[in-house]
């Protein structure tokens, strides 16, 4: 690392299996880690811009990595700009930034992870996006453009509102209308079907942390069906999934039907980002009834999940499993039963400010941090 966050430049050295990063609050150890999320999913679990991850005083920050696996040995960088676009590079030649998750993969566990159950619907989207993203990196394209999309076809919602609908904007809405239903319907499909992937795993997952069964599934909620979901109120239910040939026609459908309130308030009211991924445990809504540590076994589960299904199905072979700050939060049992879940994944960072609340099998190489410097590295 170059001038990120912290670090004037810090180079560490990984080993197979598990590496503990301790060091005091506030030292750099969520930064490190944080990096290395940078070149799976060009973003941060905790800000939505990047500026933050350059070095106060900096321009630019770089992340380099050398990734090895059975089949190849990579160098991948990735330059963050402050003020020009970022740059990224496999073997020093250079490929587009949004390339660069098709060679890394990697699953991040935090505390924030907590919001995927009790938070609001765009936590649990940005999950199953990143995912989606992860597994198949042309869709960060499609995405985007859908976003895009949304964007303008918002901004010509509210212009006919106050302007007064005429003909002429409305035929621009219809060809508005044809994009969004045409990405949105794909990233529709993607979505279910990773929903399907993710479901064995999920109630497999939930009983390994909890060690109870206590019937953990999920289930997209689609907006083109009608139910819209509020954004602060919780889901009473999950849907079966829409079958592929019918979400473009029930996309046009919904579109036509919510067309006058769409108009008076300006907005797009269906389509995927209006979506949800709906979450219970035996039988009731995880948010609103789950408890404090039910919530905690179900966010470990879905990430636990998520890395399951990219190990079976990902070029980049088994992604790096990333668990900051997370053993803090849980009690003696589940931190044991997730030192198991993740024990035979190739490699495990983990991050803690209290060397005690790690599994000691999971401390085989410790590396101290203090102040933006990586200090020691001791091999117990
Ligand atoms: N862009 C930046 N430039 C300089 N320093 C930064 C930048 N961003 C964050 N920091 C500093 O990094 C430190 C936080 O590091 P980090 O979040 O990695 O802590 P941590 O070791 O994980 O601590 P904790 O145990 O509390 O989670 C803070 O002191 C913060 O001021």
């Amino acid at each position: 690392m170059t001038d990120f966050r912290n670090y004037a430049s810090a180079e560490v050295t990984l080993e197979r299996g598990p590496n503990l990063f301790v060091g005091r609050n506030g030292q750099g150890k969520t930064n490190l880690v944080e990096s290395l999320g940078y070149l799976a999913t060009l973003g941060s679990h905790r800000v939505s811009s990047d500026a933050a991850l350059i070095r106060q005083g900096a321009d630019s920050a770089i992340v380099r990595a050398r990734l090895e696996s059975a089949e190849r040995d990579l160098l991948a960088e990735v330059q963050i700009n402050r003020s020009s676009p970022n740059r990224a590079q496999i073997n020093r030649g250079a490929i587009k930034p949004r390339e660069l998750p098709r060679y890394f993969s990697s699953i991040l566990f935090a505390p924030e992870d907590l919001s995927l159950v009790r938070g609001e619907p765009s936590g649990r989207r940005r999950f199953l996006d990143e995912l989606l993203v992860a597994r198949n990196p042309r869709l960060s394209g499609v995405l985007s453009d859908y976003d895009r999309v949304l964007r303008q076809r918002n901004t010509l919602l509210k212009s006919a509102r106050a302007s007064g609908v005429k003909g002429d904007k409305l035929s621009t809405l219809d060809i508005w209308d044809d994009r969004l239903v045409v990405l949105g319907s794909e990233i529709i499909a993607a979505r279910q079907v990773l929903v399907g992937l993710l479901l064995p795993e999920v109630s497999a997952a939930y009983q390994a942390v909890a060690g109870d069964d206590h019937a953990a599934t999920l289930a997209m909620v689609a907006s083109i069906r009608g139910t819209v979901s509020g954004d602060d109120e919780p889901l009473e239910t999950g849907q079966e999934p829409v079958p592929s040939t019918e979400i473009d026609p029930l996309f046009r459908e919904a579109l036509a039907r919510v067309r006058r309130s769409e108009l008076d308030r300006g907005i797009t009211l269906v389509g995927p980002h209006r979506d949800d991924l709906f979450l219970s445990l035996n039988g009731l809504p995880a948010r609103g009834y789950a408890s404090h540590g039910e919530s905690w076994s179900f966010a470990l589960a879905l990430k636990l999940a998520s890395a399951a299904v990219l190990r079976t199905d990902s070029v980049t072979g088994d992604p790096v499993i990333v668990l900051d700050d997370v053993f803090a939060e849980l009690d003696r049992s589940r931190r044991e039963r997730l030192a198991d879940a993740v024990a035979d994944y190739e490699q495990v960072l983990i991050t803690a400010a209290v060397e005690e609340d790690v599994p000691e099998r999971l401390a085989a190489h410790t590396i101290r941090i203090s102040q933006g410097t990586i200090l020691d590295e001791v091999a117990t």
